[in-house]
């Protein structure tokens, strides 16, 4: 089994609260991974602090051997992972297409000075933009809705424009931040179905999600925090059996609801 994403004794403090505490996960090539645990147990703040967005207090981080803790973010998303938000975070007033657009400025050559003053250049790339973005959206089926402006949209399509825009770069690995939070069952059976055509592609997928059916049911591997800790890692049935972890998030009536429909 070869390691895609390696952390290592990870911490990561704010002032006097230890929201990530020694964590160490590995996650295999080939795998959808969930982070699951109760609000607050520090599951954003890993994937900021695997994306870059936030510095480490100690501890490492590989992506493929190559440590990326330390790195800029945009380097780590040229590395190949990219992640998708909590609170969507679109431009509105911009349309489906053109919010593709922007996420796909880091995979062009072009840097921007170059994209303000060489028009013929700024053209080629844009063209080459318009067609990756038509592809995505063509796979994430809204290619229909390309030129709406996103705040006309509801909020599945939203969500899918925003995953739309992580699969521009084309990352070796997204991590998605409460994918089927806030959908109606009907989006969420969509949004999944999405997912898993994007692992299909080839995509692992580390996923961050409070929805107990989509987590049992998609992932290979489940780790599970509470208070910046790992207390739990397995595989759906390990964690859906394990004590602690009950008692902690899932709570006996998941438990129990889980132990009829199992017939145990
Ligand atoms: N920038 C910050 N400054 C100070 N404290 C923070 C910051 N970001 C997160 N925290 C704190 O770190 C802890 C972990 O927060 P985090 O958002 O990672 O939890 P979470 O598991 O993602 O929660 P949820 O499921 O509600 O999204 C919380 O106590 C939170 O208040």
């Amino acid at each position: 089994m070869k390691t895609i994403l390696k952390l290592e004794n990870v911490v990561k403090k704010f002032s006097g609260l230890v929201a990530v505490e020694d964590l160490t996960i590995e996650m295999a090539e080939r795998s959808i991974h969930a982070l699951i645990g109760p609000n607050g147990s520090g599951k954003t703040t890993t994937i900021n602090l695997i994306t870059g967005v936030l510095p480490l207090t100690s501890g490492v981080i590989r992506f493929n051997d190559t440590v990326i803790s330390g790195m800029p973010t945009y380097k780590i998303a040229q590395k190949g992972i990219g992640r998708t938000f909590q609170n969507l975070k679109l431009f509105n007033s911009m349309t489906v297409i053109e919010n593709l657009m922007v996420g796909g400025h880091q995979m062009t050559k072009m840097g921007m000075y170059k994209f303000l003053f060489d028009c013929h250049t700024a053209k080629r790339e844009e063209k080459i933009l318009k067609e990756r973005a038509r592809e995505v959206l063509t796979f994430i089926g809204i290619d229909k809705w390309r030129n709406e402006k996103v705040s006309n949209l509801p909020y599945g399509r939203q969500k899918m424009t925003e995953l739309g825009r992580a699969l521009m770069m084309k990352p070796k690995l997204l991590l998605l931040d409460e994918p089927a939070g806030g959908l109606n069952p009907s989006e969420r059976v969509e949004f999944v179905n999405i997912l898993l055509k994007t692992y299909d592609l080839g995509i692992d997928l580390l996923l961050i999600e409070h929805n107990m059916d989509v987590v049992m049911n998609v992932s290979n591997k489940i780790t599970v925090l509470n208070f910046g800790k790992k207390i739990a890692e397995g595989s759906p049935e390990e964690i859906q059996k394990d004590n602690e972890v009950i008692k902690a998030y899932l709570g006996e009536k998941y438990a129990s609801a889980v132990r009829v429909s199992r017939g145990d």
